[in-house]
Formats: structure tokens, sequence, C-alpha cells
């Protein structure tokens, strides 16, 4: 594999020493090889340091790390995270996998379907609020969902709560009608400290016959039936499907029932169409693993640190957090599949914001700021709002205005021209040459956003494969918790006395 690196290195840096801007008049056809066009998104990488040289030379890395061999296990359900000895079943969740995921996926769907009946049918009296309760994978993705796709007239008011702060659970409880709310934990584990306590509490709450009001969605049933939810308002999934990957099961309860049914099964044929085309497509017309590639010349061959990605539109504020959890946790990994210490930079800090806001708080440094920062700019063609066409015309010309001004920056000599003096021209010059990547979406329903969500788990896979590391575990989480858990059951062991200091001064002590 040495070789292979050796081979990218090489190309990636020599296509780095190239001016970005001056590639569109020397490579004939370079638009139309790095963008894309698949279910509903257009994925322009045209904007980066991506090549026919450096894309040769990935290909050869994933012949050389059986990139497709390892594809080929994730769709057909085979071990892919040896670490936990399981597969990863999302994709069957949308139909594309081994037949047993797939059943067990259209059983989990078919409870689903029962409970969210039960609910419409009144079965827990007339539900006007939700409130959902969960961390990490079991909040953000449904966080995001109903974000995108909120509508005028929802059919429920979800409230979610993730934090163990009180404050949070607090803040949803004053918003509700406490005898017409429904109360859904979700946690695959069923044993995550916030989730756990924050559900005591809204149950103490909720008042005596709380529990008859408590949806449990969880991959370890047991442990929720031992917590005292009914049998029948469990709605397991597989442990095959990692948290950060759940949302298209039980997990989007909540999302589900304030958007019906119909945006759910839209969500899951937008992924299943992106899963087909992750399947099938040439590695060099593959969208996920052209954009892996490019996200690997960055953070693995050139060093860049993070990445930053702006949402152009209010409705996808909250996708920057989501892929912040989807990447870093992902492939924030310290060595490969063979426990080998890797030799090259894994996951970059993912971070972002929204624009136009982020364009007057952050952009002075993607422009001119001293670091790396490959950026992503995404755009809905259809507005998602009705005040008339100013406001998109601007919000469009500024998103796509910005990937241009990164590539093609301005010179000393420009800046002089303009009637700078010198020392005002040097603090007027922009280097240019800063990749940018840009999705435009058609529109922002649910099928567009499911192939929008796919894509990334495809690009974060396939990340991780051509490292050949492994996605789906994040043991680096694991050693926090259990300090945590120490000092609140008073154990300080060898603790050190910076942190003795600090509990003393917190009051824990
Ligand atoms: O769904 P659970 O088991 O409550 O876990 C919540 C989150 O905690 C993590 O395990 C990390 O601590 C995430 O991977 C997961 O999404």
């Amino acid at each position: 594999m040495q070789a292979e690196w050796r081979e990218l290195e090489s190309a990636v840096k020599a296509a780095a020493d190239v001016p970005l801007k001056t590639r569109f008049e020397t490579e004939p056809g370079r638009l139309g090889r790095l963008a894309f066009d698949v279910a509903g998104l257009h994925i322009d990488l045209s904007k980066t340091h991506l090549d026919i040289p450096v894309v040769d030379a990935f290909e050869t890395l994933a012949q050389a790390v059986d990139f497709r061999g390892e594809r080929a296990r994730l769709l057909h359900g085979q071990v892919v995270n040896a670490t936990e000895g399981r597969a990863a079943s999302h994709t069957a969740e949308r139909g594309m996998g081994a037949p047993e995921h797939v059943r067990a996926a259209d059983e989990a769907r078919a409870a689903m379907r029962d409970v969210y009946d039960r609910i419409e049918g009144g079965a827990f009296g007339d539900v006007r609020h939700i409130i959902h309760i969960g961390i990490g994978g079991s909040f953000l993705g449904p966080a995001l969902v109903i974000d995108a796709l909120r509508k005028a007239d929802m059919r429920y008011d979800v409230h979610i709560v993730s934090n163990i702060d009180g404050q949070a659970l607090e803040r949803a409880l004053k918003q509700v009608d406490r005898t017409r709310t429904l109360l859904v934990t979700v946690s695959k584990s069923f044993s995550t400290l916030e989730t756990m306590l924050n559900t005591e509490s809204a149950l103490a709450a909720l008042g005596t016959d709380s529990k008859q009001r408590l949806i449990a969605v969880t991959a370890a049933p047991d442990r929720a039936a031992a917590f005292g939810v009914p049998r029948e308002n469990i709605l397991p999934f597989a442990d095959t499907v990692g948290g950060r990957y759940s949302l298209w099961t039980g997990v989007g309860l909540a999302a589900v029932l304030a958007l019906g049914w119909d945006s759910y099964d839209a969500l899951l044929s937008g992924a299943a169409a992106m899963d087909r085309h992750f399947a099938d497509a040439p590695l060099r017309e593959n969208a996920p693993v052209m954009a892996a590639m490019m996200d690997l010349a960055y953070a693995s061959v050139l060093g860049a640190e993070t990445r930053a990605i702006f949402a152009y539109d209010e409705r996808l504020a909250l996708l920057p957090s989501f892929l912040q959890q989807l990447e870093t946790e992902s492939n924030g990994k310290l060595v490969d599949r063979d426990g080998k210490r890797l030799e090259r930079g894994s996951a970059p800090v993912v971070w972002g914001g929204v624009g136009t806001d982020a364009q007057h708080a952050v952009f002075q440094l993607l422009h001119q700021g001293t670091h790396l920062i490959p950026a992503e700019f995404l755009a809905v063609r259809e507005p998602g709002h009705r005040l008339g066409g100013a406001h998109h015309r601007h919000l469009l010309s500024n998103c796509i205005a910005q990937g241009a001004a990164l590539m093609r920056g301005r010179s000393f000599e420009e800046a002089k021209a303009a009637g700078a003096d010198d020392a005002t021209a040097h603090a007027k010059t922009f280097p240019g040459d800063r990749p940018s990547a840009t999705i435009l979406l058609r529109r922002l329903d649910a099928r567009t956003l499911g192939a929008l969500l796919a894509f990334y788990e495809h690009r974060t896979f396939s990340f991780g494969a051509l490292l050949e590391i492994n996605s789906f575990d994040q043991m680096g989480v694991e050693l926090g918790k259990d300090v945590a858990r120490a000092i609140a059951e008073g154990d300080l062991g060898d603790l050190d006395p910076s942190s003795r200091d600090l509990l003393d001064r917190a009051g824990i002590l």
C-alpha cells in the first residue's frame, strides 16, 4: 500500500501546484468530469484539486485496498465493523442488504407503523406534543429531518431533549400540555446516562401513568422492558445499524409523526436511489466516492485539519452538526483496521454554519487566513418561503460567489489598480486557489433529503474504506464516560490535582 500512497501523494502535491482557476481552460471537459447529477442533487467538485492523475492514483489505491470488496461487504451485510464483530446494515433499512437484514428492517418498520397507527388512532389519548429524548445519533438525524421538512401545519409539536443539563428538559416541559404529551425515548443501547436520566425526570414530571405514554426505540428491547416500558410500546431496531446511521429506523418516529408517513417513504426512497448509484456507478462517476477522494486528498495528503460546511438554506441549519457527528465519530481514528497507527491524517474537524450569516463571521478566515480549509456550500434551487425572488436571488448569488471568489482571489496588482496604497493593497490581496465543493438541490423535499443524507453516509464510508479504518465503532468516547461515571460515584482514584481542584470549586466534592 505504501507505493500506492506515495503515488497518490505525488499526484495530489503536483495538482496542488496548478492554480485552480486555470484548470477550466487547460483541462477540456473538466466540469463534466467533476460534476454529478444524482437523485435530485447536483454535486460540483470542479473547484478542487481533483484532476485526472489524482483520480487515477486514487483508483490504483482503491484497487490495492480492495475498496470494491469492502463496499460489497457493506452492501451485502457482511462484517465491516470488526471490533464489534458486526455488519453495518443501514442500507438494509432502504432495501439493500443481506436478506435477513432487509427482513428485520421490514419487520421493524411494520412494528413502527403499528405504533404510528395506534398514536394516530388515539390509543395514547389526544396527543399534541411529543418529547423526543435521545442524544448523538439518537437525535441529530430526526432533528435535522424535522427542521428541514418542517411544514406550517405540523401534525405534532415535537420537542427534542438531548443534554443532561436539566434546563433542556425543563424548557421542553414548560412548552407542553403534560396531559397531551407522548414521550419517545430513543437509545440504541438503552443505557446512555443522559437519555436515561432525562427519561426518568420526564416520566416523573408527566405523572403516575406516564410509562403508558412512553415509547422506547432501541436495539436493546429487553433493557427497555426491564425499565418498565410496555412491550407493545417498544420499537426495536437491529444492533447492526450504527447510531449515527439510524435515522431511517424507528429512531425517526417523532419526525415521521410530525411529517406524515408519506414523507418517511419518500425519505427512504431518496436514500435508496443514492444507494443504487453508490453500488453501481464506476468509481470516477460515483459522487460519494469522488467526494471521499477529494476529502482524503485534503485531509490525509495535504494536511487540512478542518473541513467547513455552509448551508445556504435555513432549513439545513442543523446539517453541519449532523455531519460533524457522522464524519468525525466515524473517521476520527488513530489506528487502521489491523490496529496499526495511521501514518496520515484521518477525519478533519467538521464545522460550519448557515449562509449568509457565516459570511459575516468566519469568511474572513476562509478567504485570507493561513489554514487550508476545503469549504462546501449547499443551496436549494426552489426557495422555502414566499417572500419573493429578491431573497432567494441574493442568497444563491452569495453562495455561488463565495466559491468563485475563493478560487479566483485578488492579486496585489488588482488591489493597487483599484487605488490602494502598497500597505492597503497587501491587506486587500486574496491568495485565491482555495478549494470548494457546491451541492445544489433541486428542491428540499423528503426524497431529495434522503438522497443527500445517504450521499454523506457513503462518502464517509468511502473515506474510511480508502484509509482502511473501521468507520463503524467509536471507542474514543468511552474513556471520558468511564471517568465521568467514576467521579459521579465519588471514586476519584488517581485523578490529577487540577481536576480535583476543579471538582472542589464546582461544589462536586
Ligand atoms: O443511542 P444511544 O445508545 O443512547 O447512544 C447515543 C450516542 O452515544 C454514542 O454512543 C457516543 O457516546 C453515539 O455513537 C450514539 O449516537
